[in-house]
């Protein structure tokens, strides 16, 4: 059985004094069943830190796979780990599109951050293009392959995937979820070729794309989808309330 895991990632946005008005909000927030985790940017992992309990969980945007050295711009795992962070989103497309992230770096980051006790959040998905093509499947074979290169199976059973396909993001366009699951289903088919069955039934695998609490429960009632990354909706503290409860 996997636990559904609810993931908030507030991409470039709140100052420390907005963050700490959020966390104010979600004092003593819990639900039974469900993981939950605020992926914040660095400049709040602190203040995170400092005023959150041990409910929800702390995650990163992203990791270096270096712990020290001429890396301008970079994180480092042994900074992260002082800041009592447990997940790090790793390849999103963001990061992708825009800074130059490959399959090559993801796969250097997921290995950094199992190495350092934080556990990666994958990225992966298709732009709308390859989806008019048909290559959906072929993308996200790919990214999940490479990015898992070389981890052995104890790894890949803690590992969390998000689906993400890149037309959904930020639109308010979804994928249905009927089409997210058949892709979940998919990666999870994939890791079986590549590990067991065993190994590809623990592997949790969240969908993203315009997720909010009006939609969450028709994704999470979906068999292969175990939680959602959340953008947008992940930055008021009663939607986020909301689709941590979604997530049961
Ligand atoms: O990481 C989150 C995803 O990019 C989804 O963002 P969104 O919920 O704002 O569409």
């Amino acid at each position: 059985m996997r636990t559904p895991i609810i993931a908030g990632n507030w991409k470039m946005n709140k100052t420390i004094v907005e963050t700490k008005a959020f966390l104010d909000e979600i004092k003593d927030f819990a639900v039974d069943g469900v993981e939950a985790v605020l992926c914040v940017p660095y400049t709040d992992l602190a203040i995170v830190k400092e005023n959150i309990g041990d409910y929800i969980k702390i995650g990163s945007q992203n990791i270096h796979w270096a712990e020290t050295g001429a890396f301008t711009g970079e994180i480092s795992p042994l900074m992260l780990k002082e800041l009592r962070v447990e997940y790090a989103i790793i390849g999103h497309s963001e990061r992708r599109e825009m800074f130059g992230e490959t399959d090559e770096t993801v796969n250097k980051r997921v290995h950094a951050a199992f190495k350092h006790g934080i556990t990666p959040i994958v990225c992966v998905g298709e732009k709308l293009e390859e989806r008019e093509a048909g290559k959906t499947k072929e993308i996200v074979k790919k990214q999940t392959i490479a990015a898992i290169k070389d981890l052995a199976s104890e790894q890949v059973k803690q590992l969390v995937i998000a689906y993400e396909p890149i037309w959904a993001i930020g639109t308010g366009k979804s994928s249905t979820a009927e089409d997210a699951n058949e892709v979940i289903g998919f990666i999870r088919q994939v890791i079986a070729d590549q590990y067991d069955q065993q190994v590809a039934n623990e592997v949790r695998v969240q969908y993203g794309g315009s997720v909010k609490p009006e939609n969450i429960s028709t994704y999470l009632n979906q068999p292969e989808i175990d939680g959602a990354l959340v953008g947008g909706a992940s930055l008021d503290p009663t939607s986020f309330k909301s689709l941590v409860e979604g997530g049961k």
